[in-house]
């Protein structure tokens, strides 16, 4: 399966920063088929970036789960995908948390971004008091349960991400033994849940994923690829990444 490499550029970037997106877009276009690749921007430089990269992946960080309505600084799939964006993050432990997003929110957002044409990413991972206390497999398989789209689904447009949230931003890796265990665990789940649709949906890692140790994390069964923060934000280390899905 090829490989999907998101970045997320979380709370960062304005127009300035156009550059970065222009020079990964352009080294990934080399890469051809041998790796997709994507980067989630802030909703303001959506539009900005998806005219700068015409057929390159550009993709949001969240969503509304409705259409339209009383929603205050909220955003729907279809304003996202009207702005020029084809894919979107959903349930990030950053929402989960500071938003105080369920795992019914994230479902809901899930199937509104499909059912509008987006590829959707939904993040799952746990604590680290979850993973200190033996719950790490059993939390996380509950998140897929419980967020994941119900129904028939187009496996090619949904991705899962597992990221340990005490991985995020911290720089430190889950150990490669945790991470084939992990997805393990959830390709059962996404089986259970679609049968043989379920066996073709990519599960990414996240959680300071960096140059030096991309190699390693794409080599575990069952990583289909990755979801990149602080490593997204610069051409310079986020390319490196993208190769090592390539080679
Ligand atoms: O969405 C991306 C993840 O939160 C990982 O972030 P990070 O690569 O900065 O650890």
């Amino acid at each position: 399966m090829t490989k999907l490499i998101a970045g997320n550029w979380k709370m960062h970037g304005t127009s300035a920063d156009l550059g970065e997106v222009r020079a990964i877009a352009a080294r990934s276009a080399e890469l051809g088929g041998r790796v997709e690749v994507a980067l989630c921007v802030p909703a303001t430089l959506i539009h900005r970036a998806a005219e700068t990269v015409p057929g390159f992946a550009i993709g949001a960080q969240d969503m509304h789960h409705k259409e339209k309505g009383a929603h205050t600084g909220d955003l729907c799939a279809s304003m996202l995908h009207d702005a020029g964006a084809g894919l979107v993050i959903v349930g990030h432990s950053e929402r989960r948390e500071a938003h105080r997003e369920s795992d019914a929110d994230v479902r809901a957002k899930a199937e509104a971004g499909l059912a509008t044409g987006l590829r959707v990413i939904v993040c799952v991972g746990e604590s680290l008091a979850e993973r200190e206390a033996g719950r790490a497999v059993a939390t996380v398989s509950g998140q897929v349960d419980a967020s994941l789209p119900q129904g028939d689904i187009d496996h090619g447009r949904l991705a899962v991400a597992y990221e340990p949230i005490w991985a995020i931003g911290t720089g430190r890796v889950a150990g490669t033994d945790d991470i084939e265990e992990m997805h393990a665990a959830i390709r059962q789940r996404l089986v259970a849940a679609y049968g043989q649709a379920g066996a073709g949906v990519r599960i990414l890692y996240g959680g300071s994923v960096k140059p030096d140790n991309a190699g390693e994390i794409f080599a575990v069964p069952e990583v289909g690829g990755a979801l990149v923060g602080g490593a997204s934000l610069k051409a310079a280390d986020f390319l490196p990444i993208v190769e090592a899905a390539a080679a």
